[in-house]
């Protein structure tokens, strides 16, 4: 199966701040990846390259295949994104949201209805298609923003701390919906985050820290002996 994202010696700066230092992962074309990082490891900036809110003026970033530069409009058509802030337009009502994004993609209005419903169901939010956003919990709301990533059925979904904020039942929840997403859609997920009971010893693990890749490989290649709190501590010299 063909990698759903390749990120081959991509750097980029801020000024004199090198966030990312010539950063290469593959997230393989089905499974959970997580990216593993401190605050400010550069996992955001690296996100904001994937989606292009920044461009990436070195290395090279492929989605599904497709190369982000040359071809971005069908690499960013194979790519969903939660990002780390809210982002759904909380007066709007949860169909709305996703019947707007649906439109952004070009997906046909009753497609987009029939599509729309059936990805509320996934996420456990049959019946609030039509509630404001706003009226939703906050773990309701990072579902909601699940389903709306994937409608148009995207190959990798990523994810940039999905569960901060949320209380400790609604992280578990979302936690496992996305897991469950990878066995019902196929679909495969980068889950950025700073916190190491969210990996499970099969994850695909890379281990960010200060812009720099220090390992890649399974959670349990990368854990050893020592366990992952312990490795983790050894490679960067801080507790996640
Ligand atoms: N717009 C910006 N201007 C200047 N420096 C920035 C900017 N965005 C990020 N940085 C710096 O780049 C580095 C990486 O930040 P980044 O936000 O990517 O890390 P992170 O792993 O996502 O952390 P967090 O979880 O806190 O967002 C940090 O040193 C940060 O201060």
């Amino acid at each position: 199966m063909a990698a759903a994202l390749e990120i081959d010696r991509v750097s980029h700066s801020f000024g004199a701040v090198e966030a990312l230092k010539d950063v290469s992962l593959t997230v393989p074309g089905s499974g959970f990846t997580a990216l593993l990082g401190v605050n400010g490891a550069g996992k955001t900036t690296l996100f904001s390259l994937i989606t292009r809110l920044y461009n990436n003026s070195s290395g090279v970033i492929r989605v599904a295949g497709y190369d982000l530069r040359r071809q971005p409009a069908q690499a960013l058509a194979r790519l969903g994104v939660v990002f780390q802030s809210r982002a759904m337009d909380a007066d709007l009502t949860v169909r709305q949201n996703l019947a707007y994004h649906a439109s952004l993609h070009g997906i046909p209005r009753r497609q987009a209805a029939g599509r729309i419903g059936e990805m509320l169901a996934q996420v456990g939010l049959e019946g609030k298609a039509g509630d404001r956003v706003s009226s939703l919990s906050g773990g309701q709301q990072r579902r909601a923003e699940i389903a709306r990533a994937l409608i148009h059925q995207p190959d990798i979904l990523l994810l940039d701390e999905a569960t901060v904020g949320l209380d400790v039942k609604s992280r578990a929840e979302v936690l496992e919906l996305t897991r469950d997403l990878i066995a019902r859609n196929g679909v495969s997920v980068l889950w950025a985050t700073h916190l190491m009971d969210e990996i499970q010893p099969g994850d695909d693990l890379v281990i960010l820290h200060r812009g720099e890749v220090l390992r890649r490989g399974t959670a349990t290649e990368i854990a050893g002996q020592r366990g992952l709190t312990q490795a983790f501590l050894d490679l960067t010299g801080v507790s996640a």
